[in-house]
């Protein structure tokens, strides 16, 4: 699992532990383990160039002692200072170690007068550390960082704990910000470093170990381990019933294919039996794919809404007449409120939230956890909201991200997969909040793996479910 903290659960740790602990030693082990990931980084040490961004707090302390030890194995250094105020004792050890210490004004005035204005010095450098700002920052960036960067256009950043500009605890942003090929992050990783826009910002994340004692987690991410300890098997004495029965509710007339695609999902195996209620015509075509499917009766779990068109009410209080759990979908979430309070996964892309909450579609793509956890508490069950980095939130404040899948999967009617795939595992037996968590996380894996690198259809990612699964399992 990777799990994401706050800041104040980060201080709170960090406190504690620092107490126990002569001083400095924190900033040591992050600079020590920092300038490790970097020197991989590079291949190396000697004869390579980095120059490092510092700003006024221990982000920039960590940047500097990351420097000294850099400098010691052959790298010429060059730390930028942003602030008057830069640590002191790092301003020290990189000087000591034979660095370059001038003051970040003075560096892009250079840097221009070589190149032109708003040019790119950049050319001079192999890598940028980026330890303007950490967790003590605010979002956005002074107008000396942005000339620094601007000055260095072109140099891959790697982030000293946080890409510097970022929102921490959101990952929201508001202004310019640092945009990283990697961020190496201290004790334990941040919210920023899950959910976009930030996430986005990050890179490629290494996390330095350096001891924390840490609570619950304030935001979460399934890794391969996880989502295999939570998938349902069958036992050796299985059969389908005890397997769990779904049903799909979806499609119509107007929308056949989102009825085929949403039984597609449902029928990935993990689920005993998939049963289909709705317009014949589309039975007929799910039948040409999925001959096992029949036709309404006792179900573990209901999907609804994918391509219900004008019959989505129906077709949800129908699903909702049976005390089981359901997923709510597209046309059906104009309906949402039928569902308050219910074991229930509520799955829409940011239009579709947008709409449910009363609020411009911009505004959720800029606030993804805000609005995510908001309308899991005004709905009362597990919202997913579907994007690049899925949230899915529960009423009760835990949230998951997904990190898996790739660009390819935004294409039609890949939503009606993954609803198919929630239900599936809802009448396997799984709680709303790991249905949801676990199926986005297939679901996005699946799309990785069926992709290759290239484009693909909606039904490309529910064939490639079987043999997803198959992969962890054996692993
Ligand atoms: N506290 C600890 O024991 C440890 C802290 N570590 C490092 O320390 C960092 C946190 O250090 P600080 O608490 O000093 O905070 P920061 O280094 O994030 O700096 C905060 C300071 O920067 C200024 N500032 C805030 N927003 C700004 C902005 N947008 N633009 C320019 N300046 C801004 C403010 O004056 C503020 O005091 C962590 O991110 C991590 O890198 C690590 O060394 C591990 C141990
Ligand atoms: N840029 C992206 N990168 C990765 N996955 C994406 C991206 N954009 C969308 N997705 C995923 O693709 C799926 C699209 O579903 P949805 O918006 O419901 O489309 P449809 O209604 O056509 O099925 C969701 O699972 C979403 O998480
Ligand atoms: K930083």
């Amino acid at each position: 699992m990777i799990r994401a903290h706050t800041v104040a659960q980060v201080r709170a740790a960090e406190a504690a532990l620092m107490a126990t602990l002569p001083e400095g030693t924190l900033m040591q082990r992050a600079a020590h383990g920092l300038a490790h990931v970097v020197l991989e980084t590079l291949g190396g040490g000697y004869g390579r160039r980095v120059v490092a961004l510092v700003g006024s707090g221990d982000n920039g302390g960590d940047a500097l002692h990351a420097g000294a030890v850099l400098a010691r194995r052959g790298v010429q250094v060059e730390a930028w200072l942003l602030s008057t105020q830069a640590h002191a004792g790092g301003v020290a050890a990189l000087r000591a170690a034979g660095g370059r210490v001038l003051p970040a004004a003075e560096a892009v005035a250079a840097a221009r007068g070589r190149h032109g204005h708003g040019g790119t010095g950049g050319g001079h450098w192999d890598l940028v550390l980026d330890g303007i700002v950490g967790i003590g920052g605010k979002p956005g960036l002074r107008p000396e960082a942005v000339a620094a960067l601007e000055a260095l256009a072109g140099v891959p950043v790697v982030a000293v704990d946080v890409p510097s500009g970022v929102d921490v605890d959101t990952g929201e942003v508001d202004g310019p910000h640092v945009r990283a090929a990697l961020t190496v992050t201290f004790g334990t990783h941040k919210p920023c470093h899950l959910l976009d826009p930030a996430a986005e910002a990050c890179g490629a994340l290494t996390l330095v170990d350096i001891g924390l004692d840490l609570p619950e987690p304030d935001v979460e991410a399934l890794q391969p381990e996880d989502v295999a300890a939570l998938l349902p098997r069958p036992g050796p004495q299985a059969h389908k019933y005890t397997r769990g029965v779904v049903g799909v509710r979806a499609g119509s007339a107007t929308y056949p294919g989102a009825g085929v695609l949403s039984v597609a999902g449902a029928a990935c195996g993990l689920a005993g039996m998939v049963r289909y209620d709705g317009d014949a015509a589309v039975l007929e075509l799910v039948h040409r794919g999925h001959p096992e499917v029949i036709g309404p009766g006792r179900v573990q779990a209901w999907v609804v809404g994918s391509g219900s068109d004008t019959g989505a009410e129906v077709a949800l209080r129908a699903s909702l007449a049976d005390d089981v759990p359901l997923v709510v979908d597209a046309d059906a979430l104009a309906h949402a409120d039928l569902v308050r309070g219910r074991p229930a996964v509520l799955t829409p892309h940011a239009g579709e939230l947008a709409r449910m909450l009363g609020v411009p579609r911009a505004e959720v793509e800029q606030r993804w956890l805000h609005h995510a956890r908001r309308a899991a508490v005004e709905h009362d069950a597990v919202v997913l909201l579907k994007a690049r980095h899925t949230v899915v939130a529960a009423p009760d404040g835990r949230v998951r991200v997904t990190t898996t899948g790739t660009p390819w999967l935004a294409t039609a009617g890949a939503g009606d997969v993954l609803g198919g795939l929630i239900g599936a595992l809802l009448a396997a037996g799984l709680a709303p909040y790991d249905a949801a968590s676990v199926g986005s996380w297939l679901h996005g894996a699946a799309a990785t793996l069926a992709s290759g690198g290239g484009p693909l259809v909606a039904g490309d990612v529910a064939e490639a479910l079987g043999d997803l699964v198959a992969l962890l399992v054996a692993a």
